[in-house]
């Protein structure tokens, strides 16, 4: 058996602020830098260790990281990152607040474009300047693989092949992984591995920086997953995730 955490990054600035964020790079909040400390915290005090880590290219994910690694004086391990473990691309939403867009276009598609499995926000325009492909990070990128938008789906689609060809021969290994990605990526691989149905994923919400653990047998298919911590306080902060773009 092996064991694995999944761990979203801590409160950010566009979080608190309650904006669409996706591919834009913002840094942890105050809050959120705190909540980091604490996932590292928690994760020395239940006995955890790691020797690789998985993160996205986006700061708010490496610096969750880089602080939960501090705490737990692992600082030395190798860590890898990749565009495939990005937030989902909120195209044109990038930077609109939730509320006054669910205000704007109805509580009922921000849900959709929020959670649906096959429906992506409205696209951004290449003449964008928040189009991902004037950024040196992902110049080795092709035009095809820079989204405009993404729905969850497509998000799968990009975050599975390095699951599959990188992570999974890791774990296999025997090496004790960290993955530290975003809300809606990290939904994506869920999808994956429990096999999720396209109604069920539009429930599922991850809190910030409270690690998931998950149990895979020999192949890397789940055995059961449970978020460390007090089970009220996991509770609350998946509503509260929710609960981001309600109208009242
Ligand atoms: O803005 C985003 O990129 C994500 C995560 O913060 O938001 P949401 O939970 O609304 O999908």
């Amino acid at each position: 058996m092996y064991k694995i955490v999944l761990l979203r990054h801590g409160e950010s600035v566009w979080n608190k602020e309650n904006r669409f964020t996706g591919w834009t790079d913002v840094d942890l909040s105050p809050k959120g830098l705190e909540e980091a400390t604490q996932a590292g915290q928690l994760l020395k005090k239940e006995g955890f260790t790691f020797d690789i880590a998985y993160t996205s290219v986006l700061k708010r994910a490496i610096r969750t990281l880089w602080i939960t690694l501090d705490q737990m004086d692992l600082m030395w391990i190798p860590v890898y990152r990749n565009w495939r473990l990005n937030e989902r691309h909120y195209g044109a939403l990038q930077g609109l607040n939730k509320t006054e867009t669910a205000q704007k276009h109805g509580e009922d598609m921000v849900k959709i474009w929020r959670r649906s499995y096959d429906i992506p926000p409205p696209a951004l325009e290449k003449t964008d300047a928040r189009y991902a492909g004037n950024d040196p990070r992902y110049k080795a990128l092709s035009e095809a693989e820079l989204p405009l938008t993404e729905s969850l789906k497509e998000t799968v689609a990009r975050f599975v092949p390095y699951w599959e060809e990188t992570i999974v021969p890791t774990i296999k290994s025997g090496k004790q992984v960290i993955i530290v990605a975003h809300g809606n990526s990290i939904r994506s691989l869920i999808k994956y591995l429990d096999n999720v149905s396209e109604t069920d994923i539009v429930n599922l919400n991850i809190p910030t920086a409270i690690p998931l653990v998950y149990e895979l047998d020999e192949n890397c298919k789940p055995i059961k997953h449970y978020y460390l911590g007090d089970q009220a306080a996991v509770e609350a902060a998946v509503n509260s995730v929710a609960n981001q773009a309600q109208t009242k």
